[in-house]
């Protein structure tokens, strides 16, 4: 079975059928990208994976463990973390702060452990610490760890988003136009990331406008259009598909 199975997913707000009986699987290590037009219902499918939305009809699961009904937390805690469209860090808290926060998602004492008093405590908030500094190691950022989070540059930013969100262990990470506001040699530096999160056997699931990344580093590519899965293939296929052509065509985007 695979890693995620995604069973037609559905979200009505009100009279908008923003996503409208989606299906498809994400096998363990693959990368797959979610690609569409504005408002083919993108986002909204993110958030019904994670728990911000409780769908209107239809099932997720991963590894087994239904998605569906879980708090964010739990889902965390199942094995998916993910990053946001509009980049949401605790400005004002370092680098390493930042990853630690997503580390204590992932310990006994959780967000508190730092108040907890004795050896236990103090030798916890140790691991963390060691744990975050290894992911901003591995993010590229490992110079910036004592640096606040809003002093970053745009793209270190994102790559801190990606730091914490690799933090929790995750099995699958959600990545929400990792490439936006990028330059192209912030772009070439974070298709290297997501190759090196794949080889540590994480499954990537990432929404991105960039044609140029989704092509050169997705292994399969899921095409939605006005909440509609309407192409699930591989990149070559998908850019040849007739109804993937018309839909960017006709959005004006391509
Ligand atoms: N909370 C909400 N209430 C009402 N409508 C919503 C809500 N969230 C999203 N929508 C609508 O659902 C549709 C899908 O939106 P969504 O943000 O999922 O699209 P998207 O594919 O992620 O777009 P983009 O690429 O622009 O981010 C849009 O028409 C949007 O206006």
């Amino acid at each position: 079975m695979a890693l995620l199975v995604v069973e037609n997913l559905t979200k009505r707000f009100g009279g908008l059928l923003a996503v409208n009986s989606v299906s498809f699987g994400v096998e363990t290590a693959e990368i797959l990208s979610v690609i569409g037009p504005n408002g083919a219902g993108k986002t909204t499918l993110f958030n019904m994976l994670t728990g911000i939305y409780a769908p209107t009809t239809g099932s997720a699961s991963l590894a087994g463990r239904p998605l569906v009904g879980a708090k964010p937390h739990q889902i965390v805690a199942a094995g998916l973390a993910r990053t946001f469209q509009n980049i949401r860090l605790f400005g004002s808290m370092s680098a390493l702060e930042n990853v630690m926060v997503g580390r204590h998602s992932r310990t006994k004492g959780g967000f508190w452990t730092a108040l907890l008093p004795g050896k236990a405590g103090v030798a916890e908030e140790k691991q963390i610490a060691q744990r975050a500094s290894e992911e901003l190691d591995f993010v590229g950022l490992g110079h910036c760890a004592a640096q606040t989070a809003s002093c970053l540059c745009y793209g270190d930013q994102r790559r801190l988003e990606v730091a914490r969100a690799l933090a929790t262990d995750p099995q699958l990470v959600l990545l929400d136009e990792p490439a936006a506001g990028m330059n192209p040699q912030e772009t070439r530096s974070l298709i290297a990331l997501i190759r090196r999160i794949q080889k540590r056997g994480i499954t990537v699931v990432l929404i991105e406008h960039d044609m140029n990344l989704v092509m050169n580093l997705s292994d399969r590519v899921v095409v939605m259009n006005f909440g509609q899965k309407i192409a699930d293939g591989a990149p070559a296929q998908v850019r040849s598909d007739p109804q993937v052509i018309a839909a960017y065509l006709g959005s004006g985007a391509a």
